[in-house]
């Protein structure tokens, strides 16, 4: 399976996605946000973490104009899928690939830590591998992981059963750790093939990492 893992000036997460698909035995390409096309024959693009243009204005919302992006958006309105992992959602929500917006955590403060999700869907390939109530454990690392959208749009996801993930405690427990509506953690759009999650399950592939709960996630994209 080949994935196409994007950089933009400030990515940091790009070596740690290219090293978790390659573990799935991918082919990976690392594709520069100048660039024009995808490569051929791509069966998922990555968009990674970090800190696109430094985060100005508002993070993703400089990413989401580079040349790259009109690539990803033809992509994925053809169907192709596309996983935006933190700043990559922050991104794919920027471009309008997702619905809603990312606002800064209401505690003001960086949270790096690991953390809990519940399984809330698995009708998709990030969770197929999973059941519906599953609590796996991965890493978070943001300071606008604060997930925004209004009354209306959540009716729309939790309709379309386009919630995915929610924080929650070690026993299940749904939580708020940073302020988003209904403790979302992770969603799709309404044709199932844009996925984002502020969570890392690509810093999640081996035990000795703190959890290896992100293996079964990234495996459902394989073919
Ligand atoms: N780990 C990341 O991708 C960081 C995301 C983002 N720029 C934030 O801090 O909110």
């Amino acid at each position: 399976m080949k994935v196409a893992v994007l950089r933009f000036p400030g990515t940091n997460c790009e070596f740690d996605a290219k090293y978790a698909f390659e573990k799935l035995d991918c082919e990976v390409e690392i594709i520069w946000h100048k660039d024009e096309k995808l490569p051929e024959n791509c069966d998922l693009v990555v968009v990674p973490g970090g800190f696109s243009y430094g985060d100005y204005l508002r993070s993703g919302a400089i990413a989401r104009f580079a040349k790259i992006m009109e690539s990803v958006k033809e992509f994925a309105n053809n169907g192709g899928k596309v996983l935006g992992i933190c700043n990559g959602f922050q991104i794919l929500l920027e471009a309008g690939l997702l619905p809603g917006a990312m606002k800064r955590n209401d505690t003001l403060h960086f949270i790096s830590k690991h953390h809990h999700l519940k399984v809330i869907d698995n009708n998709n390939p990030l969770l197929k591998l999973l059941n519906i109530g599953d609590i796996v454990n991965i890493p978070v690392a943001h300071h606008d992981g604060n997930y925004y959208i209004d009354e209306a749009g959540l009716k729309d996801l939790e309709k379309n059963n386009q919630i995915l993930l929610k924080y929650c405690t070690s026993d299940g427990d749904l939580t708020n750790m940073n302020g988003s509506v209904s403790n979302i953690a992770g969603i799709c759009n309404k044709n199932r093939n844009v996925f984002g999650l502020m969570p890392h399950p690509e810093r999640a592939m081996e035990d000795v990492l703190g959890s290896s709960d992100g293996l079964n996630m990234l495996k459902g994209f394989l073919k």
